[in-house]
């Protein structure tokens, strides 16, 4: 049954929204203003799959890649780039007067730079017994086979070739295979998890295929098939070694924002907590000018953090700690050593951390949030326990995706 709809607005995650009696109903790939026609999906009562866009926004564009709304890679690349960025803005806006937090939010930073520095790719044994590999398909887990992507940095070119040559043999094994590839300044690092227990023939044909491909390093499940050339990042003026699968931010360009931005907001600060560190992007900068101490749960992320500033001259001393912070928050007299603290959880947020941070006299705490939801709630017990919220900046960092980043800087 074909419907006709008229678009509101642009959603959360990226699909337009139709008012219907009251109701949202969610079309991805649809823009405000457009008159469209619309399929039923489904089990999904409140979604509908675009057939037809009869009046089409003055704002909708050609997508630039041929794999757009299959792929689930990217929501957006239809509309037209001011409308995107102040769409982008606005939810930080919106979400932040819901929970009633007033405060400046600045101008969105792009921070796309050259595109994404780490890609994780599926491949699965298809129909007829043909390889896929590729990103899952926009709603489902269905791979989308993809032999390029325009949204990653040049550093990652031969990361969809390798990432082939190396599924043919896996898939063999039987099982599917996500294989996560970062751009290192030593080349490609390759992490393959899914596979089962290898025979050591298997092992040589994969060390064969990282000599082909030139990787950096190539991993399963973490452990060493083969090394080249150390995967290295470059942080400020430290070298860090990426363990396999530790977090890293999804851009050079995003990385050097969140960080600039964090230093500007502690710049006054002598000893700083960092806490969700990672491999140290905050800690390593922080430390051209004041003592860190930088905590994670990532054990490898920690000691990779810790041999990078002992091998950087001229750093301030740094101490990292492997610590779950959802377990143990620093608590107020920990926390009395600081005079700025930094935090950057995952997704969901640092709650039990934040009640710490509230409860503490620390001066100066800056936010860096990944999820705007978790972040105004956050924000919230901040703002509850005496702080005054000064600055919100948001970053594009995932440009062509509904994510957002921000940094936040808050004093008492
Ligand atoms: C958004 S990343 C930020 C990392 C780092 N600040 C950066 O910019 O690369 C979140 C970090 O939180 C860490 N993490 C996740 N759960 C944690 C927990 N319960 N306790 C401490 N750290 C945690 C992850 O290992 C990851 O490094």
């Amino acid at each position: 049954m074909v419907e006709r709809l008229t678009i509101d607005h642009v959603g959360h995650h990226g699909d337009g929204v139709a008012i219907v009696g009251g109701q949202s109903i969610y079309v991805p790939y649809a823009l405000p203003g457009e008159t469209i026609e619309v399929a039923p999906v489904p089990g999904h009562p409140d979604r509908r799959r675009l057939l037809q866009v009869d009046v089409a926004s003055p704002d909708r564009i050609a997508p630039f890649c041929p794999h757009f709304a299959i792929c689930g890679g990217c929501a957006i690349q239809h509309w037209q780039g001011e409308r995107y960025r102040a769409w982008k803005r606005d939810m930080v806006v919106e979400t932040l007067a819901r929970t009633k937090l007033d405060g400046e939010v600045d101008p969105l930073i792009d921070a796309h730079g050259l595109g994404r520095r780490r890609i994780t790719l599926h491949a699965r044994m298809g129909t007829h017994e043909v390889l896929r590999v590729g990103y899952t398909a926009a709603g489902s887990h269905d791979v989308i086979p993809i032999d390029h992507c325009p949204i990653l940095d040049p550093g990652l070119s031969g990361a969809l070739d390798a990432a082939w040559a190396l599924a043919e043999p896996l898939i063999a094994v039987g099982k599917p295979l996500d294989i996560q590839i970062t751009m290192t300044d030593g080349g490609l690092d390759v992490d393959v998890r899914g596979s089962g227990p290898l025979p050591p023939a298997m092992i040589a044909t994969l060390s064969r295929l990282a000599e082909q491909h030139r990787l950096a390093r190539l991993t399963r499940h973490g452990e060493l098939v083969l090394m080249r050339t150390p995967p290295t990042i470059t942080i400020g003026s430290a070298r860090v070694t990426l363990p396999p699968g530790s977090f890293l931010q999804a851009t050079v360009a995003g990385e050097e924002t969140l960080a600039a931005l964090v230093s500007e907001r502690c710049k006054r600060a002598k000893h700083i907590a960092d806490l969700f560190c990672g491999v140290g992007p905050f800690s390593l900068r922080l430390a051209a000018k004041s003592r860190v101490a930088a905590f994670d749960s990532d054990a490898g992320a920690v000691t990779a953090l810790q041999k990078a500033a002992t091998s950087t001259p001229g750093l301030k001393p740094v101490k990292a700690e492997a610590r779950d912070l959802f377990r143990r928050p620093l608590m107020p007299p920990e926390l009395r050593d600081y005079d700025a603290v930094v935090f950057d959880p995952p997704r969901q947020g640092a709650e039990v951390q934040a009640r710490q941070l509230a409860a503490s006299k620390i001066p100066v705490v800056v936010a860096v949030s990944c999820n705007v939801a978790t972040f105004a709630r956050d924000a919230r017990i901040l703002v509850d326990g005496g702080y005054e919220m000064q600055s919100v900046t948001p970053v594009d960092q995932f440009r062509h995706t509904s994510h957002i980043e921000l940094v936040a800087k808050f004093t008492r």
